[in-house]
């Protein structure tokens, strides 16, 4: 991966369905090196903007490119993607499976996939059609990792594994991300694991980017208060993504545009809050740190612009996006 280019970058994508549009006007950018978390309710557009990603489905509109060029279709030796179904020859044994992933891939790297299966408990000599979903999965992992792929894309890998599977694999995931800058695109419903291991968000509702960015960054630009509700009214300065009432007041979870009044306590949400008050409130407007942002439609991404988004006081602060 070259240093002026993200990993990835969508710019206006979108993905028409017969039935409509799975994602729309999609637009962000993820630098490599990352741990991207990639979440959204069901039916949000995740798999499909992987799948755009990997290079086995075509935009209808937009484009997405990864270190700069357009995925392959079919997929490409940089680009290693884990789908929801990891499709495996159930009639070859594990060693096998291996075997068939050095052919295929010129920068095979034996010893890594190896690692990932060292931890396991089933022999190389089994077959995998004999195995668990969650033993599958890590039988996928180490074939993704053993590619020694620029970028990682891994739709919702985690969901079958037992915790001590998830912590060695997510362990991994994050050394080899510190090791050799692999950028993992992952999606999930588990905040807790993402909470873990990501250091980067792109939350997906009804199809379009809503936050995006470096996940602490996004944090920090929000506040969860809580307060008496005869002082709702000054909040009005501030971008409210959503309040509730209950008998301590009121609960609100908010963008601050300057100093809050005395009467509001709290400090900045968890992920786990800040992902629920945004799937709970999918009209606010979407959030995009300077890192996440995309040049406008129509101009062209070069290097010059990216030195020019570098973070200054101004630029550091996330931008509100409003469509
Ligand atoms: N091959 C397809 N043909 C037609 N519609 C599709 C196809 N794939 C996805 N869709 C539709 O596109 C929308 C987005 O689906 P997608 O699978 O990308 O969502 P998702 O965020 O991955 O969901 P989940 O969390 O349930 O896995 C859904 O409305 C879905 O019905």
């Amino acid at each position: 991966m070259t240093e002026q280019h993200p990993a990835v970058a969508a710019y206006g994508l979108g993905k028409h369905y017969r039935r409509g549009w799975a994602l729309r006007n999609c637009s962000f950018r993820l630098p490599a090196g990352r741990i991207c978390a990639l979440v959204g309710p069901n039916g949000a557009g995740k798999s499909t903007l992987m799948g755009l990603a990997a290079g086995l489905q075509s935009a209808s509109e937009g484009r997405i490119e990864l270190a700069g060029r357009a995925p392959r279709p079919g997929g490409s030796p940089e680009v290693a993607f884990v789908a929801q179904d990891k499709p495996l020859y159930p009639g070859f044994t594990v060693a096998e499976t291996l075997r068939l992933g050095r052919e295929l891939n010129p920068g095979w790297d034996q010893g890594t996939a190896e690692e990932v299966l060292a931890e396991a408990t089933f022999p190389l000599t089994a077959k995998v059609g004999s195995l668990s979903g969650g033993q599958r999965t890590r039988v996928s992992l180490a074939l993704a990792l053993g590619k020694r792929p620029d970028l990682l894309i891994l739709d919702e890998p985690m969901a079958d594994l037992d915790p001590l599977a998830r912590h060695q694999l997510m362990g991994r995931l994050m050394a080899e991300a510190a090791e050799r800058g692999l950028t993992v695109l992952m999606s999930s419903h588990v905040v807790a694991e993402l909470q873990e291991a990501c250091d980067y968000l792109v939350l997906l509702a009804g199809g379009r980017v809503r936050l995006a960015g470096d996940i602490e960054e996004l944090l920090a630009a929000h506040r969860l208060v809580i307060g008496p509700q005869s002082a709702a009214a000054s909040l009005a300065g501030h971008q409210l993504v959503e309040s509730r009432v209950n008998g301590r007041g009121l609960t609100a979870l908010l963008r601050p545009r300057g100093e809050l009044d005395d009467y509001w306590e709290g400090g900045e949400p968890t992920l786990e809050e800040l992902l629920l008050a945004h799937l709970r409130a999918p009209d606010t407007p979407a959030l995009l740190t300077w890192e996440a942002q995309v040049p406008e439609a129509g101009e062209e991404l070069l290097p010059d612009l990216l030195r020019v988004q570098q973070p200054t006081d101004e630029t550091a602060r996330p931008t509100e996006v409003t469509e």
